[in-house]
């Protein structure tokens, strides 16, 4: 049986799921501009688990926002699943961003006045599917994480851990493609935050592209590889990790 979470059509293998040719994002211009990426290349295919590293205001969070067309570079180009997010309505950037992306940021988001299930529910229904598909495909997906006995339940009925989860399941349900997760794990107690990183490991087993910022060397040994970011250019970067160690010792801590 498919799972609920997993993508379900196949990507041709020769189309990367996020790709960006010289990104440059610039803020403000003349004296005042920052630079806060300048000429960044990357390919992320399916199946692919790819964390970024840097230090603060290096460009990771930028990065990830123009991946997921929150943002617009300044000039390059940004591709998901082979389409230009730069050249598309605002309405089609949309639909392409709740198809496709799933987000996964610290800050959870869930509605508070909502179910766990109606929350997962929330983004299927937006894209146009019936109710009650909808609730199957949620509870479904809630039981895969562990939590199909908590489904109705409202988030502050739910543990930090239970919300990040349902948060997750949120992001990664439908056929999305492409998952990016700025920290995800955050204030989470290690084991909980663990939890939250087995589950994008899978995901993108099961074929999902996935971005990962993470600050912590240990998050990124989930990663297939690794990319290091300096002042908005890509410095370094790690082929299949070996280990979590060889990772501390790269990045110094
Ligand atoms: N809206 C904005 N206006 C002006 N400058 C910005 C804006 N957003 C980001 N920047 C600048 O761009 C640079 C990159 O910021 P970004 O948030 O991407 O870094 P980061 O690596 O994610 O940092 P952190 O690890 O602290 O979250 C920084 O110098 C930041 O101050």
């Amino acid at each position: 049986m498919t799972s609920d979470l997993a993508p379900r059509e196949p990507m041709s293998a020769s189309v990367p799921v996020l790709l960006l040719r010289s990104v440059v994002r610039t803020h403000g211009s003349g004296e005042l501009a920052v630079h806060a990426l300048e000429g960044v290349d990357l390919e992320v295919n399916a199946g692919e688990l790819v964390a970024i590293m840097g230090p603060s205001g290096s460009g990771k969070t930028t990065l990830l926002g123009l991946a997921g067309g929150l943002d617009s570079p300044t000039s390059g180009d940004v591709a998901v699943c082979g389409q230009s997010l730069t050249t598309r309505s605002p309405n089609q950037l949309a639909a392409l961003r709740r198809r496709s992306i799933g987000y996964v940021f610290q800050q959870l988001n869930l509605i508070p006045s909502l179910s766990a299930l109606e929350n997962v529910m929330l983004p299927r229904e937006l894209d146009g599917v019936a109710t009650r598909q909808a609730r199957a495909e949620g509870r479904a997906a809630l039981a895969e994480v562990g939590l199909g006995g908590q489904a109705d339940r409202f988030p502050d009925e739910l543990s930090g851990g239970q919300q990040q989860r349902v948060a997750i399941v949120r992001a990664l349900i439908g056929q999305r493609r492409l998952i990016l997760a700025d920290e995800p794990t955050g204030a989470l107690d290690s084991q909980t935050g663990e939890e939250v990183l087995r589950l994008l490991r899978a995901r993108c087993d099961a074929g999902a592209a996935g971005l990962l910022v993470t600050h912590d060397a240990r998050h990124a040994g989930w990663a297939d590889r690794v990319i290091f970011l300096r002042d908005g250019r890509i410095v370094d970067r790690t082929e299949p990790i070996a280990s979590a160690e060889s990772l501390l010792e790269a990045s110094g801590s």
